[in-house]
C-alpha cells in the first residue's frame, strides 16, 4: 500500500500507508515498486518525494512477515532502482525512519527530516542487521566510526545528530514533506524563493542549488570508506561488540559487514552482507530477538481473568503522587515519578533519613538533567515527615522496609488521611497483597506495583492485583509505569509473583551446586557464557546477602532450634542449603561489606575477586557433611538453573499468575538479566525442545528426589503429551486449572 500523488505540477509523492508504522510490508513494496515506475514514466514528473501516512515515515521490514515465506517484491533490488532512477529522489521523513525504513531513505538522492524525527539502523536488536543495502550505503555516507557505532548498538538519533552526522540534507521546522518539495523542486532547476525568474545553477538570492548531477548522490557509486586506521578501528569495534553481546551472533556480524564497506566495491560489498544476513536470519538467536520484540509489546495489553483488559479499563488520571519510604527503591520510584512529570510528596519516617534521601533524588536529578541539557524539575518535589501532606495525592507507592507488619501499619495511617478514592501501591517484592490491601478501608483501589532496583533505571516493573483489586486500580498502575517508561506486567498474587517466585528456585540449584563440587566462580562463568550479564552469585554480592536472609527468618526457615554449627539441610520437608545463612553469620553480605561469595578491595567497591577463604569454607563444608565434591560441567549449571526457572513458570502458569508465556519471559528479560537472544526462559524451554526439558528434569529430579520443584510440572508434561506445540499456543493447553484469581 503506497498512495501515489502528482502535486506541485511536477513532483510525484509517494506516501507510505501501512499504520500503525507504515512497515514495509510485501503491499507497501509493491505499491512502492509500481509507484516507482510510475513517476519514472511520467513525463510531467520531474522529481520524487517519498513520505509516509500519519507522519510517521517507516518502522522498517514487517517483523511479522519474518516469520513466515517472504512474497513481493524484495527490498534490495527495490531500493536499488529507487536510487538508480533518473529523477531526483527525496525522502520526507517525519515520526521514525527505522530498518528498511532508513535504507529507503538513503536510497534516495536526498533526505529531509522534521526536527521531531528519529532514524536508526535496529535491525541488531532482532538479531539481524541492515542488509537492506544500510551497512554499504551508511559508511558510505557517515564514515566507519559513526557508522559502526549506529549499527552495532541499533542506536536511535534525533533528526539534529542525524544532520551533523550527514545522514540527512535538512532539518526541517514544520512540514517535513512540505521541505523535500521544495528541496525537489530546487534540485530539478526550479528556484522556489521567487525571486529568479530563469532556470538556474545556483540561485543568487536564496543560493539553491539548482540542476544537480545525480551520481554523485547515489551512495553506491561511492569507492569503499578505506582509510589507514580502519582495521584497527573494525578489530577495536569487535572487540567491544564481542565483549558486550556475551555470544550474540548479529553485533559481530554488523562490524563484519561493515568492514566489508572499507574494503570492498559496493557489489562485493552486498554480497557479504547478504551472506551474513542468510546466517543471522536462519538462527535461533533471529528468532528469539524477534520473539522478544513482541512479547515486549504484548505485555502491555494485559487482561484479568473476569474479561477486563487493556482496551476496556480506562485508567485514572495521576497528577500527584506520593513516595512513602526514601531508601533505594523509594529514591529511584521517587525520580522516575518526577521525571514522567508527576508531582511527588516524599515521606520519611526521621528527619536524618529524610534529609539524606532528600539530597540523593535531588543529586540523581541533577545528573539527569545535566546529562540531556535541561534544568532538573525539582519543583516537582516536596519532602515531609508528615502524612498529612498527602490528604490531596492521587496515588500512593509504599516503599517502607520489606516487614509485613511495618507495610501493614503503613497501609492503616494512610487511610486516615488519603482521599476516598486515592489508590495505594505497594512496592513490595513478595509479600501478600491481599493481606496487606485488608487493613484498609479500600481493598479494589489497592495493588502492588513491584519495581527493580535501582527503579529509575531499571525497565520492569510487575503490576500485582490482588483478588479484590479493581480493574480500573490495574489500569491505572500499568498506564502511570508506562509514564515512568516501564515495561510493565500484569501479574496475579503470590508470593514472589512472577519474576522472585522462580528466581527462588534458580538461586536453589546455584547453591546446591556449590555443595555438590561447583565453586561461586564455575557456576558464574557458565551463566555469563550462556549470556546473563552476571553469574548469579556476583548479583547476589551485589544486591546483598542480608536481604534473603532476612527473609529467611522471617518465614521461619531460620529459628533458635537450628544447630549453629551443623546446621540442618533438611528444613521445611525439602533440601535445604544453609551455605548462604553461614556465609551472613561471618558479615559476608556481598559489595557492601566487601566480602560475600566474591572478595571485593574495599566495601562498596564493584570488582568480584576469587577468595581463597570461600575455596576453603566450601571445601571444609563439604567435609562436614560428608559430601565427596564431583565435577559440575557447565552443560549441568545452564540445565539445572534454566530448566528450574522454566519448569516454575509452567506453574505459574498453571496457577494463573502470569497471563502467558511471553509475560514470564518479558520479566525475565527486563527484570532479571536473561540474555535478549536467548528469548526468555519459557522460549528457550521450547526452543531447546520440550520433551528434552521434561527428560532432564525427570534426570534431575531422580538425581535429587530431596528437591520436589525439580519434578516436572502438569503443564509441561501436557504440552509434550501433546506433541510440543508452539509457545503461542501454550495459554490454550491450560485448562480445568485452578486460578488465584
Ligand atoms: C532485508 C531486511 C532488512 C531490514 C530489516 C528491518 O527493517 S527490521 C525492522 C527494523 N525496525 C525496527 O526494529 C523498528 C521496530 N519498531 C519500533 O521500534 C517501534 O514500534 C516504533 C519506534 C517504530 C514505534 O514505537 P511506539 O511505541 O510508538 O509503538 P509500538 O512499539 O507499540 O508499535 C506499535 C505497533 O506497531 C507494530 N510494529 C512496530 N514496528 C513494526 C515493524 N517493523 N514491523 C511490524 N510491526 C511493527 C508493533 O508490533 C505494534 O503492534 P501492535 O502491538 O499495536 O499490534
Amino acid at each position: 500500500m503506497a498512495r501515489y500523488a502528482r502535486v506541485k505540477g511536477s513532483i510525484a509523492l509517494i506516501t507510505l500507508t501501512n499504520p500503525p508504522v507504515n512497515a514495509l510490508s510485501a503491499a507497501v513494496r509493491r505499491g512502492i515498486v509500481e509507484s516507482v515506475s510510475r513517476a519514472l514514466k511520467d513525463e510531467q514528473v520531474k522529481a520524487v518525494v517519498f513520505c509516509g501516512e500519519n507522519e510517521k515515515f517507516c518502522g522498517g521490514a514487517d517483523i511479522k512477515e519474518f516469520s513466515g515465506s517472504m512474497s513481493g517484491p524484495p527490498l534490495v533490488p527495490m531500493i536499488h532502482s529507487i536510487e538508480a532512477g533518473e529523477k531526483p529522489m527525496v525522502a520526507a521523513i517525519e515520526g521514525v525512519a527505522l530498518g528498511g525504513g532508513l535504507e529507503l531513505a538513503l536510497g534516495c538522492h536526498y533526505r529531509v527530516a522534521n526536527t521531531k524525527a528519529r532514524l536508526g539502523l535496529p535491525e541488531v536488536t532482532l538479531g539481524l542487521l541492515p542488509a537492506a543495502g544500510g551497512t554499504q550505503r551508511l559508511p558510505r555516507l557517515i564514515g566507519i566510526p559513526a557508522a559502526l557505532e549506529l549499527i552495532t548498538t541499533g542506536r536511535h538519533v534525533s533528526a539534529q545528530e542525524a544532520l551533523q552526522l550527514g545522514i540527512v540534507d535538512q532539518v526541517a521546522q514544520g512540514s517535513a514533506v512540505q521541505a523535500a518539495m521544495e528541496l525537489a523542486l530546487s534540485v530539478i532547476g526550479v528556484c522556489v524563493c521567487m525571486l529568479c525568474v530563469y532556470v538556474v545553477c545556483v540561485c543568487i538570492y536564496c543560493v539553491c542549488v539548482t540542476g544537480q548531477p545525480l551520481n554523485p548522490r547515489r551512495l553506491s557509486l561511492r569507492a569503499p570508506v578505506w582509510a589507514p586506521d580502519v582495521d584497527g578501528v573494525c578489530d577495536a569495534a569487535l572487540a567491544q561488540v564481542k565483549q558486550r553481546s556475551r555470544g550474540a551472533m548479529a553485533p559481530v556480524a554488523c562490524v563484519q559487514a561493515v568492514r566489508a564497506a572499507a574494503m570492498l566495491p559496493y557489489s562485493k560489498g552486498m554480497e557479504r552482507e547478504r551472506q551474513l544476513m542468510d546466517t543471522l536470519f536462519r538462527s535461533g538467536q533471529a528468532r528469539a530477538m524477534q520473539y522478544a520484540f513482541f512479547a515486549q509489546r504484548n505485555a502491555g495489553k494485559w487482561s484479568l481473568p473476569n474479561g477486563s483488559q487493556w482496551n476496556n479499563t480506562r485508567a485514572r488520571d495521576v497528577q500527584r503522587a506520593g513516595v512513602i519510604g526514601l531508601g533505594t527503591m523509594g529514591r529511584g520510584i521517587a525520580v522516575s515519578l518526577v521525571k514522567a512529570g508527576i508531582s511527588v510528596v516524599a515521606i520519611e519516617m526521621d528527619a536524618k533519613q529524610l534529609e539524606s534521601g532528600k539530597k540523593a533524588v535531588t543529586a540523581m536529578l541533577q545528573r539527569d538533567a545535566q546529562r540531556r541539557g535541561v534544568s532538573p524539575p525539582l519543583h516537582l518535589l516536596t519532602f515531609t515527615l508528615s502524612f498529612h501532606q498527602l490528604r490531596d495525592v492521587d496515588l500512593v507507592i509504599e516503599a517502607v522496609f520489606e516487614d509485613m507488619n511495618l507495610k501493614k501499619r503503613v497501609f492503616s495511617d494512610l487511610c486516615k488521611v488519603l482521599r476516598a478514592n486515592a489508590l495505594i501501591c505497594t512496592n513490595t517484592s513478595g509479600l501478600n497483597v491481599d493481606e496487606l490491601a485488608a487493613v484498609t478501608d479500600r481493598q479494589p483501589l489497592v495493588v502492588g506495583m513491584h519495581f527493580f532496583a535501582p527503579a529509575h533505571v531499571m525497565k520492569l516493573l510487575e503490576v500485582v492485583y490482588g483478588s479484590r483489586s479493581s480493574p480500573e486500580a490495574v489500569a491505572t498502575a500499568m498506564a502511570l509505569g508506562k509514564r515512568m517508561e516501564k515495561v510493565c506486567v500484569a501479574v496475579g498474587n503470590c508470593s514472589g509473583f512472577v519474576g522472585n517466585r522462580m528466581l527462588k528456585l534458580y538461586l536453589d540449584q546455584s547453591v546446591y551446586m556449590l555443595e555438590e563440587g561447583a565453586t561461586p566462580e564455575q557456576v558464574d562463568q557458565a551463566l555469563e557464557e550462556f549470556g546473563f550479564a552476571m553469574g548469579i552469585f556476583k548479583v547476589s554480592d551485589l544486591s546483598g546477602l542480608d536481604v534473603g536472609w532476612r527473609v529467611r527468618k522471617a518465614s521461619g526457615l531460620i529459628g533458635p532450634d537450628v544447630d549453629p554449627v551443623k546446621p540442618s539441610r533438611w528444613r521445611l520437608g525439602r533440601r535445604y542449603c544453609p551455605l548462604p545463612d553461614m556465609l551472613c553469620q561471618q558479615g559476608r553480605f556481598g559489595q557492601k561489606t566487601g566480602r560475600g561469595w566474591y572478595l571485593y578491595d574495599s566495601p562498596g567497591s564493584k570488582e568480584a575477586k576469587s577468595d581463597p577463604e570461600i575455596q576453603t569454607f566450601l571445601e571444609d563444608y563439604r567435609r562436614k557433611y560428608g559430601i565427596i565434591p564431583r565435577r559440575i560441567t557447565s552443560q549441568e549449571v545452564i540445565e539445572r538453573c534454566a530448566f528450574a526457572l522454566a519448569n516454575e513458570g509452567f506453574r505459574i502458569l498453571e496457577d494463573r499468575i502470569a497471563a502467558s508465556p511471553e509475560d514470564i519471559d518479558v520479566i525475565y528479560l527486563f527484570g532479571y538479566g536473561w540474555p535478549r537472544h536467548r528469548g526468555g526462559p519459557m522460549f528457550y524451554a521450547g526452543q531447546v525442545g520440550l520433551s528434552v526439558v521434561l527428560e532432564k528434569l525427570e534426570h534431575y529430579h531422580r538425581v535429587h528426589p530431596d528437591v520436589p520443584s525439580l519434578e516436572p510440572s502438569r503443564l509441561l508434561r501436557r504440552l509434550v503429551a501433546e506433541g510440543s506445540p508452539p509457545i503461542q499456543q501454550w495459554k490454550s493447553h491450560i485448562k480445568n486449572l485452578r486460578s488465584h484469581l
